[in-house]
């Protein structure tokens, strides 16, 4: 695999928009830096994307894990459009094997398991929510000079989820919402504005930490789901019934259920787009002057 003097091969694809460089590193042998991560994503001097897909072989239930990046080069736990991807990726290489057409991929935030569905979707059983009451169950996000409150909703990563008029009201999102109590999110949050399309049916836009407003979120989407449902005042655990909502997002559609046990699923698309070689001399050169021009010129 690549080390500083073989080109590195890579993919492309995206889930709803959502895009993510995908690198197959099945030795684990690539060593990739925030700064090497964010020259990937950066759209302008790299490939471009929301984030990070690194491919590597697993021991135990999984045999492969998402090692996931943001576009800034930061860890998150999991990524749910990334994890539709990250099997079609499989999918197409020939290495997805799983019993029963379950196929177990790990994450940092634990083994996903995803399904290949006969339209063409994939399936991703994402968990359960955490909704941890406290400090964080409300908080206020405010963008400008308005407030809203918002809803705490843990998939693994956080998210903060407003009820808003219209999706305009979060104006244009080029930085990250203020969250409010601050000592809320020490590691930061992914921020959804939601508003209603009809009966379990929602809209949203969503500013991502560590990349900034993105097309679509597929752990936004589910926060916002299982937020839905209980300001719906519905309770698939008491009345024994899954409840389903669809989510649209600005590069798509989501389908998310959440089942009686409290697990939610998540089916949605994911292709992937092209494959080509990254230059490994390029990919590891360090940049002293790239300091000087991102002072000078703030990345937007
Ligand atoms: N930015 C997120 C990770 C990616 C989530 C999103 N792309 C998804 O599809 O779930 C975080 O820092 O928690």
């Amino acid at each position: 695999m690549g080390t500083a003097q073989q080109p590195v091969p890579f993919l492309k694809g995206h889930g709803t928009e959502n895009d993510f460089v995908i690198i197959p590193d099945p030795d684990d042998r690539l060593d990739l830096s925030p700064a090497a991560v964010a020259r990937l994503c950066d759209r302008r001097a790299g490939i471009g994307a929301d984030g990070l897909l690194r491919v590597v072989r697993a021991t135990g239930e999984a045999e492969w894990f998402m090692d996931y990046r943001n576009a800034d080069g930061s860890l998150a736990e999991m990524c749910g459009n990334g994890v539709r991807v990250f099997a079609r990726y499989l999918q197409r290489a020939g290495l997805a094997k799983g019993e029963g057409g379950d196929l177990p991929i790990a994450t940092r935030a634990g083994v996903r398991r995803v399904r290949f569905e006969d339209d063409g979707d994939i399936t991703v059983a994402m968990g359960a929510a955490a909704l941890p009451g406290g400090p964080a169950e409300s908080v206020t996000v405010t963008v400008g000079e308005r407030s809203w409150p918002a809803r705490h909703v843990d998939m693994g990563n956080p998210h903060a989820v407003a009820f808003v008029a219209s999706l305009a009201d979060a104006g244009p999102l080029r930085e990250a919402p203020a969250v409010s109590p601050a000592s809320a999110y020490p590691q930061g949050v992914n921020v959804e504005f939601v508003v209603d399309r009809g009966p379990r049916h929602v809209a949203l836009r969503v500013h991502e930490r560590g990349s900034g407003e993105t097309r679509s979120c597929g752990t936004g989407a589910c926060a916002v789901m299982v937020a839905a449902v209980r300001r719906d005042g519905l309770d698939p655990a008491a009345d024994g019934r899954a409840v389903t909502y669809t989510v649209d997002v600005p590069g798509g559609r989501l389908v998310v259920t959440e089942e009686a046990s409290g697990a939610v699923t998540m089916k949605g698309p994911a292709v992937i787009v092209a494959e080509g070689t990254l230059d490994a001399e390029w990919l590891y050169q360090s940049w002293p002057h790239q300091a000087h021009i991102s002072a000078t010129f703030p990345r937007t």
